[in-house]
């Protein structure tokens, strides 16, 4: 087995994220069958003394029965609407569910605030704690009433993987209706489950595609975001199907392995680097990129080819590539304002007042393995 397999079957706290796909039917609304499955599996890894947190997604799928819409509302009022009512009806069958085990459920909903500000994010851990100590199974969902299009989450598999941190997990298990991670979207027949993720150099150049059911929201493009999210933290990923759940939970040999990276980051780096939200745009030359991303140095003005956005200093922005990728973030150590008259200039150049670090290397996080 390899040991990242083993690491997720060993781990004594889990996160599980169950997608739309894996317990809605277009039409037919929440399949209890399958959610009883999967809490059965679960129910099984808690009575071998695991602790899980269940990040399920579904309750838009659950409520368009009970509201007579045929299939998943595009605008967010409606989408809001039939979430308001799913949410309660999943949250009901999972508390019938885990009662066949006389395990209790609490329900977490969560907005992106409560992850992205420093002080929530201290808040909902200890709610999790707690909940966990008690012997619960919380259960998670992004609070989609009350969530607007500019502050949603939108998918769950990146709160899953902030979840996973934020309870200092030992592995995540991402639960669909696709059985791993394919080489190129699964629809297409030639393509090739891909076992195991060992490192960027694994899935660098892969196709992934959105969602085929039309029930899921970010398609394998969110869940390969989220594996290495978390992998990239230092927590072991499995990306399985839900029908195998019950392997899934036990010896972990189902699926697509994403392997931890060696290091865990701190929470404050690892919500610089994945939770908060960017203000703003550095756009960084080559000669800066190198420094920042494997040199681990600060950013200097000289090495600022652009900049975009409003931000104040203090704020978190993200330092982009000449190819427009993010290559890290960090907190920028000047306003907006005052940043496009020293974008290009070397230190000496500069007032000794402006002579300082853009994004000094403390508060900065490179995002690329
Ligand atoms: N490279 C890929 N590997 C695996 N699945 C892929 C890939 N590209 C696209 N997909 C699609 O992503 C879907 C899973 O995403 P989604 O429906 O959003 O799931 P969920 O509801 O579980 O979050 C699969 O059903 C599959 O059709
Ligand atoms: N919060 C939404 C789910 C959003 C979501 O990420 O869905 P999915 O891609 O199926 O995991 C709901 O409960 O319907």
């Amino acid at each position: 087995m390899s040991p990242t397999r083993a690491a997720i079957a060993d781990a004594k706290r889990v996160v599980v994220k169950v997608g739309s796909s894996a317990l809605t039917t277009a039409g037919d609304g929440l399949d209890v069958a399958r959610l009883d499955a999967l809490v059965d599996a679960i129910a099984d890894r808690v009575s071998r003394g695991a602790q899980i947190v269940l990040v399920s997604s579904g309750a838009i799928g659950a409520g368009l029965a009970p509201l007579s819409l045929g299939k998943r509302p595009r605008d967010l009022a409606t989408q809001q609407a039939a979430a308001s009512v799913g949410q309660l009806a999943l949250a009901h069958a999972y508390a019938e569910s885990f009662g066949r085990f006389s395990l209790t459920v609490g329900q977490v909903l969560l907005t992106s605030d409560d992850v992205v500000r420093r002080a929530h994010y201290r808040n909902a851990q200890n709610t999790f704690t707690r909940l966990l100590a008690l012997g619960a199974v919380p259960v998670v969902n992004e609070n989609d009433t009350v969530a607007t299009e500019e502050i949603r989450f939108g998918d769950n598999d990146r709160l899953a993987a902030l979840v996973a941190h934020l309870i200092g997990a030992d592995a995540l298990v991402l639960l669909s209706d696709v059985d791993g991670l394919y080489d190129g979207d699964p629809r297409d027949g030639a393509t090739r489950k891909i076992a195991e993720v060992a490192g960027e150099s694994d899935v660098d150049g892969i196709t992934v595609g959105m969602s085929s059911s039309g029930l899921g929201t970010g398609g394998m493009v969110s869940k390969l975001a989220a594996a290495r999210t978390a992998a990239g933290a230092g927590i072991p990923v499995l990306l399985a199907a839900a029908s195998e759940a019950a392997r899934a939970l036990t010896t972990a040999e189902v699926g697509t392995a994403f392997a931890a990276a060696d290091s865990r980051l701190s929470a404050r780096r690892f919500w610089l680097g994945y939770a908060a939200g960017a203000s703003g745009k550095l756009h960084l030359d080559d000669g800066a990129v190198a420094a920042v991303v494997r040199r681990r140095r600060s950013l200097l003005a000289a090495g600022i080819t652009g900049v975009d956005g409003d931000f104040q200093a203090g704020d978190v922005v993200d330092l982009v590539d000449l190819r427009q990728r993010t290559v890290a973030r960090g907190v920028v150590a000047f306003d907006s304002g005052e940043l496009p008259d020293l974008v290009g200039r070397s230190s000496h150049d500069l007032p000794a007042e402006q002579r300082r670090e853009v994004v000094h290397a403390d508060d900065l996080v490179p995002l690329r393995r």
